[in-house]
């Protein structure tokens, strides 16, 4: 039986995974998945084996490839969703990278960070990039490269060494080293890209001391990226479409008009606001951003950031051991004690949007000697919604356009979105519907609309948009009194963790 299939990898913080569609309505027809060993070489440090993000990715194209019953040749493209900033430097010669993958998560940088905005460069750099200083994006990572791999300075200014985030490094290799690139919504992730001009800024590059010659050709998201090597999949296959995974799942979400809003909560939190062709500066410190660039025409977006979502239930997993599977969480937080009012600040490493704090560290507030892990687990899965809340009243202060035409505020997805016990207070906290789709992988979704886009076997946008199809919607039921004091406990909180003003 002839099939068309879209495959796409969506390689993010914690795993790696890959997805079969059929095309034209890419209905899912295969995943793999792979977890992604996390390294902590010092607090606030976080690292991935660059070896591990290329080995992974090719196991579960594979598996998933298989699973679909398909050779590579019914493959009309590949698309790549990549966890966003995360920064690789590697030898063009020998493709050997210089160093560990440093990840976005990563702190060693926040002194740097500091310097610079102490030294007046923040309004620069935001103007040109719609991002803030601060240790999350790539130009101080591949700075530290520089200055920390003995003789890397030298190399990369002979011309020597690549820069490349997750897509670019993965491109790279299944290329065999043939093609340096990236995507508009990656490359604006860099604090190094003029999102306006759509070019690498000259003036940032001086300022972080970055040689141009690292850098990768950036192209459309969706469009002829390189052909992976006929030794990864059996046959040649192209790379057609590439998109940070926030943006790929705000793809997936068929969020294409301005207004519309997706929040992904997998091991972090990213909300999504689309804001049209025009980039929407921000007054309360949320990102601008690409949201995607299609035949060189730039739709932007206004990006909340929280660092810890998921990441706060894997401690509690990890660190604390009081659960033995994130699934557990639900049942616990609903028989939590009513009478005691238990935050967490899951301040990990350090606060994203609005407060952008990367000093600040997790608190708890609020413990009693009947506190015990029901109540923790409701404290880890209630923070995601008060931080939800407060990126969401941070962008209604930025853009009056923000929310869904039906009146709903959020399209959710990522792996924290089957907890129904978190979507439900989410609902509750936020005080408007939140709606929930049947295809809850739609990072790899979006990744494989822009590769089936581009090889011309998915219909346009508009078109596209019809198969988003909701499973469930959550409704708010918490009245207002209750609404508003359980908010004022978390900002008090939230005041007390804070290191700076
Ligand atoms: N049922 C659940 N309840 C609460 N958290 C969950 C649940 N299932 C998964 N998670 C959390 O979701 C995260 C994984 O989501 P995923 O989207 O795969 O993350 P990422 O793409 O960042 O690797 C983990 O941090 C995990 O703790
Ligand atoms: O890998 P995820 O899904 O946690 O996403 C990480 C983001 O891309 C970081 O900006």
């Amino acid at each position: 039986m002839t099939q068309t299939l879209v495959l796409a990898l969506d390689q993010g913080t914690t795993s790696t995974r890959a997805m079969a569609f059929r095309a034209p309505r890419l209905a899912p027809a295969a995943i793999a998945r792979r977890d992604l060993p996390q390294h902590f070489p010092a607090n606030g440090w976080v690292e991935h084996a660059p070896e591990d993000l290329f080995v992974d990715s090719v196991t579960v194209l594979r598996e998933a490839l298989a699973q679909a019953g398909g050779t590579a040749r019914d493959v009309a493209g590949i698309g790549i969703a990549n966890q966003r900033e995360t920064t690789l430097v590697w030898r063009r010669d020998t493709g050997q990278p210089v160093h560990n993958a440093i990840v976005w998560q990563d702190r060693r940088t926040a002194a740097a960070c500091a310097g610079l905005r102490a030294a007046g460069h923040e309004p620069l750099v935001t103007g040109r990039t719609g991002l803030l200083i601060d240790p999350y994006f790539c130009a101080t990572k591949i700075a530290w490269l520089l200055d920390n791999v003995p003789g890397a300075r030298a190399d990369a200014e002979a011309g020597r060494l690549a820069f490349g985030t997750v897509d670019t490094w993965l491109l790279w290799r299944l290329t065999g080293g043939r093609v340096h690139a990236t995507d508009a919504t990656n490359a604006s992730r860099t604090m190094l890209f003029d999102i306006v001009r759509g070019v690498w800024d000259p003036e940032l590059l001086d300022l972080f001391r970055i040689p141009a010659t690292l850098l990768p050709d950036v192209r459309d998201s969706a469009g002829p990226f390189g052909m992976v090597s006929a030794d990864i999949l059996g046959a040649e296959i192209p790379v057609l479409g590439i998109a940070g995974d926030q943006q790929a799942a705000s793809v997936g979400q068929a969020c294409f008009r301005p207004g519309m809003v997706k929040s992904t909560y997998g091991t972090g939190c990213f909300l999504l606001l689309n804001t049209g062709e025009a980039p929407v500066a921000s007054r309360t410190r949320m990102l601008t951003t690409i949201a995607c660039q299609l035949r060189g025409v730039r739709t932007y977006a206004l990006e909340g950031a929280i660092f810890v979502a998921g990441a706060a239930v894997q401690w509690l997993r990890d660190g604390l051991g009081v659960i033995r599977d994130a699934a557990e969480t639900g049942g616990l937080a609903a028989e939590a004690d009513p009478g005691q009012s238990v935050y967490l600040v899951p301040a990990f490493t350090g606060l994203g949007a609005p407060h952008w704090d990367a000093e600040a560290r997790g608190a708890l507030f609020g413990l009693t000697r009947n506190t015990g892990p029901q109540e923790l687990a409701r404290a880890a899965l209630e923070s995601v919604a008060y931080q939800t809340r407060d990126l969401i009243e941070a962008m209604r202060a930025d853009w009056s356009g923000a929310g869904n035409s039906d009146g709903t505020i959020l399209r959710v997805d990522g792996g924290m979105v089957a907890s129904d016990w978190t979507m439900q207070f989410l609902a509750d906290m936020l005080g408007v519907p939140v709606d929930r789709p049947v295809v809850l992988e739609t990072t790899a979704l979006g990744a494989a609309y822009l590769a089936g886009l581009a090889a011309g076997v998915c219909p346009a946008p508009a078109e596209f948009a019809t198969n988003w199809a909701l499973q469930r919607r959550f409704e708010p039921h918490m009245d207002e009194a209750s609404r508003s004091r359980r908010y004022a406990g978390w900002k008090d909180a939230v005041s007390r963790t804070v290191t700076r003003g």
